[in-house]
C-alpha cells in the first residue's frame, strides 16, 4: 500500500472502500500509460490520493463492457434487479461513516452534510429498487377491429452518467439507480476532483452482486473520457449534472447520435420574502438555502428579494445569523467548509467586489477566511442593484445578495428575469398569494415557507436553461426506457 493509500485508507474502518483505479467490466483498472490524477483535500491542500487518468480508448472499453453486459442484465426479472439494488442500498447504509469521511476528505463538505448525503444517495437506490418492480405503463384500447395493441417499456441500452463534484455520491446514485432499475447498464464519470466517493460506490456495487460490466466507473479528465461517449451510437441515454455552458456543449455533441438526454444544469434561485411572512422562519430558511454545501449547490439561493417594509429587519437578522456560522475543515463538522478550488474562491471575490462597486452594502463577511486558502467568509450584501454580476450569474459559494421590492407583480417579474429556472423559494402566509406566485414562477421547483424539498420520490429538474428532463420519482425512469408499441393482427 502506498503512502497516499495509507493517508485516506487509514481514516476509515474498511480501507478497501478507498480505490484508486477505474472500475471497468468488474476489474479495477489503471491507465495503460500509468497516468494518474492527484486529488487533494480542499481544506488544507493535503494529498488524498491518486486515480487512474484514462485515455479516450480506455474510456470506450467501458462502453464495450457495458454493451456486453446489457442483454443479461436487461433479461433479469425486475424482482431480481430489485433484490440486487436493495443489497446495494443496505451496503451504503452499513458503510455510511466511511463513505462520509471519504467524501469530506475529497470534497470538503462538513461531516454532518456528508453523512446526510450518503443517506440521500442511498434513498435513490432504495426508491428505484421498488420502482424496478413496476416497469408497467398504461395500456391503450385498440382502435382497430381486427388487431390487438400492446405497449411495452424497454431499457434503452447503455447509459452514460456524468456527475459533479458538489454531491459526489448522490448525483451518481440518483442517475444510476434509475438506469439500473430500468434494465440499462451504465458508464459513470465522477468528477476528477471527487472520484473516490464514486469508486467506493463501485466497490459496494460489486459486493451487492451487481454483475461485471453493469456498473462501470471511469476516472480521468472529463473532456477526454466523456467526449467519446457522446459520439458513441451504443450509448443510448446520456445524463449530466453540471454547469449550463458544459451542458450546452454536451447537448450539441449528443445530437449526432440522437440520445435520450437528461441535463441538470445551473440555477439562480430567487428567495422571496413578503411582509406577511414569519420573519424568524424566513431568516432560518434563508441561512439553509444559502449556506448548505457551503453555497456550492445548484439549489442555492442567489438573489434575496425582501418586501421594503421588512427589508431592514430581515437584513439585520440574516446578517447576524450569517456571522455566527462556523467555518473550518469539514472533518471538524463546522457550518461551512472550504470551496472546491481557487477558481471558486475568486468568483466569490469578483461577485462581492462588483456589487460593492455598484453601490451595494457589505453586511457580513466579504473576504477570504483565515481557515485556509480555499475558505471564504459567509457573506451578505444588501441593496444589490439589478445590474450586479451576482444578480445574473451563479455564485456557487457562500455569498448572499439582497435587494428590496415594493409589489408582488414587480418581484415575480424580477425573479423570472433569468435564463435559469431550477428552484424558487417563497415566504408568505397568504394562501392566495402562495397560489398566484407558485403559478407565476417559471421554475421547476417551488419551495414555500421551507427550504428542504428534495428526495427520491420527487421530480428534480428545471425550466429554461436549467436543464431537460427530470430525475427522481417515476419520471426519472423515462430517459432510460423506450416505449414499444406492438400491433397484433387477429387473423
Ligand atoms: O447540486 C445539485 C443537487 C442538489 C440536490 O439534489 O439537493
Amino acid at each position: 500500500m502506498s503512502v497516499a493509500q495509507m493517508t485516506a485508507a487509514s481514516r476509515i474502518a474498511d480501507p478497501r472502500l478507498f480505490r484508486q483505479f477505474s472500475y471497468i467490466g468488474g476489474k479495477w483498472t489503471a491507465s495503460e500509460s500509468g497516468a494518474s490524477i492527484r486529488v487533494t483535500n480542499p481544506a488544507d491542500g493535503g494529498w488524498v490520493g491518486e486515480v487512474a487518468n484514462l485515455s479516450a480508448e480506455e474510456s470506450v472499453a467501458a462502453v464495450d463492457a457495458a454493451e456486453a453486459a446489457f442483454p443479461e442484465w436487461a433479461a433479469l426479472l425486475p424482482q431480481e434487479r430489485s433484490a440486487i439494488l436493495r443489497r446495494w442500498f443496505a451496503l451504503l447504509i452499513e458503510n455510511r461513516e466511511d463513505l462520509a469521511v471519504l467524501m469530506t476528505l475529497e470534497q470538503g463538505k462538513p461531516l454532518s452534510e456528508a453523512r446526510g448525503e450518503i443517506d440521500y444517495a442511498a434513498s435513490f437506490i432504495e426508491f428505484y429498487a421498488e420502482e424496478a418492480k413496476r416497469p408497467n405503463i398504461e395500456g391503450v384500447t385498440s382502435h382497430l377491429s381486427d388487431a390487438e395493441v400492446e405497449l411495452w417499456r424497454e431499457p434503452v441500452g447503455v447509459a452514460a452518467l456524468v456527475c459533479p463534484w458538489n454531491f459526489p455520491s448522490a448525483m451518481i446514485t440518483r442517475k444510476a439507480a434509475a438506469a439500473l432499475a430500468a434494465g440499462c447498464t451504465v458508464v459513470v464519470h465522477p468528477s476528477h476532483e471527487t472520484p473516490f466517493s464514486g469508486l467506493a460506490l463501485a466497490e459496494l456495487a460489486e459486493r451487492a452482486g451487481i454483475p461485471k460490466g453493469v456498473f462501470n466507473v471511469v476516472t480521468g479528465n472529463a473532456a477526454t473520457v466523456v467526449e467519446p461517449w457522446t459520439r458513441d451510437p451504443r450509448v443510448r441515454a446520456f445524463s449530466f449534472t453540471g454547469s449550463t455552458p458544459v451542458g450546452k456543449l454536451l447537448y450539441r455533441q449528443c445530437a449526432e447520435t440522437v440520445k435520450h438526454l437528461v441535463l441538470e444544469l445551473g440555477g439562480h434561485a430567487p428567495f422571496i420574502v413578503f411582509a406577511d411572512a414569519d420573519l424568524d422562519l424566513a431568516v432560518e430558511e434563508a441561512v439553509k438555502a444559502k449556506f448548505a454545501t457551503s453555497g456550492q449547490d445548484c439549489l442555492g439561493a442567489n438573489r434575496f428579494f425582501v418586501e421594503r417594509s421588512v427589508y431592514d429587519a430581515f437584513c439585520e437578522r440574516f446578517a447576524e445569523r450569517t456571522s455566527e456560522l462556523s467555518v473550518a475543515n469539514g472533518l471538524e463538522d463546522p457550518d461551512i467548509g472550504p470551496l472546491i478550488n481557487e477558481k471558486a474562491v475568486k468568483k466569490q471575490e469578483e461577485h462581492v467586489e462588483d456589487a460593492l462597486q455598484r453601490g451595494a452594502k457589505l453586511l457580513a463577511g466579504g473576504r477570504r477566511h483565515k481557515a485556509g486558502d480555499l475558505f471564504f467568509e459567509p457573506t451578505v450584501i444588501g441593496d444589490v442593484p439589478s445590474d450586479a454580476l451576482i444578480m445574473h450569474e451563479e455564485t456557487f459559494g457562500p455569498v448572499a445578495a439582497i435587494a428590496p421590492f415594493d409589489t408582488e407583480e414587480e418581484v415575480l417579474k424580477r425573479a423570472n428575469d433569468t435564463e435559469y429556472g431550477l428552484i424558487a423559494y417563497l415566504h408568505t402566509q397568504d394562501p392566495r398569494r402562495i397560489y398566484r406566485a407558485s403559478r407565476a414562477l417559471q421554475f421547476g421547483m417551488v419551495a414555500v415557507n421551507r427550504t428542504k424539498v428534495t428526495g427520491a420520490p420527487i421530480p428534480f429538474g428545471g425550466f429554461k436553461q436549467s436543464g431537460l428532463g427530470r430525475e427522481g420519482a417515476r419520471l426519472g425512469l423515462e430517459a432510460f426506457t423506450e416505449v414499444k408499441y406492438v400491433c397484433r393482427d387477429w387473423a
